[in-house]
């Protein structure tokens, strides 16, 4: 079963107590999610492989701690994702950036699949899908698939705010992947979304709505 992390920095918890309140404006809300997304991305990575490498100081050789294989790759899903990326690339600024753009049908709440642009060599990366709902589920459960039927093997999922019904769902459909949450609220409304919750993620992002 996959690990469920939910992170209980106080900074984070902090930030996350601001971008809930219907006041905060897109300037401020766009930069707390970054803010968010760089400490829990810290925080997150905090098991990744290391291996021992020599090197030579100005003074002598030594072993220092590498990374161990090729560096991470990062996948928004669209549009509400991009607003984690920049967060994400403050801590691990040689990683590869995918896209995949998915939007919930309002009616059934499906995902349907609208672009998918991956690094070729994805299937050779630890991966961080990310997005800051995870609501119903069905976004994070159809970008995961899609990321497995290109051979991905190694995936983590980091979103915001979660919702129990889609982490229930992420942990069935992909028992294999971790998953970090910056909170765990209560529940779904009857239009799939969060309570408390904060909204709609990507309107608050870019100011839409
Ligand atoms: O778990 P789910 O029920 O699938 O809901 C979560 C999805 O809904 C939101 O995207 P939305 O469809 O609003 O697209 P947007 O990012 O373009 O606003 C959010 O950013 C997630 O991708
Ligand atoms: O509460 C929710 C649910 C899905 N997507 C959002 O942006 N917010
Ligand atoms: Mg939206």
């Amino acid at each position: 079963m996959s690990k469920v992390k939910v992170m209980d920095h106080p900074l984070i918890q902090h930030k996350i107590g601001i971008i809930r309140r219907k006041d905060t404006g897109t300037k401020d809300f766009r930069q707390m999610i970054s803010e968010i997304a760089m400490l829990m991305c810290y925080e997150a990575t905090r098991e990744m492989k290391l291996i021992d490498v020599e090197i030579e100081t100005p003074i002598i050789k030594t072993k220092v701690k590498q990374l161990k294989g090729k560096k991470l790759a990062v996948i928004p899903i669209l549009r509400a994702g991009l607003g984690m990326v920049d967060g994400m690339l403050q801590m691990i600024p040689a990683a590869k950036i995918g896209h995949i753009g998915l939007y919930r049908e309002p009616e059934t709440l499906e995902a349907v699949e609208y672009y998918c642009k991956l690094p070729e060599d994805s299937h050779e990366r630890e991966i961080f899908v990310v997005d800051p709902m995870l609501a119903t589920g069905n976004s994070a459960v159809a970008a995961i698939e899609l990321l497995k039927e290109k051979g991905v093997k190694k995936i983590h999922f980091m979103c915001i705010i979660a919702a129990p019904e889609g982490v229930e769902k992420m942990q069935k459909v992909h028992p294999d992947v971790d998953i970090y949450i910056g909170a765990l609220d209560e529940k779904l409304n009857d239009h799939g979304y969060i309570v408390p919750g904060l909204g709609d993620a990507g309107d608050r992002i870019f100011g839409t709505k």
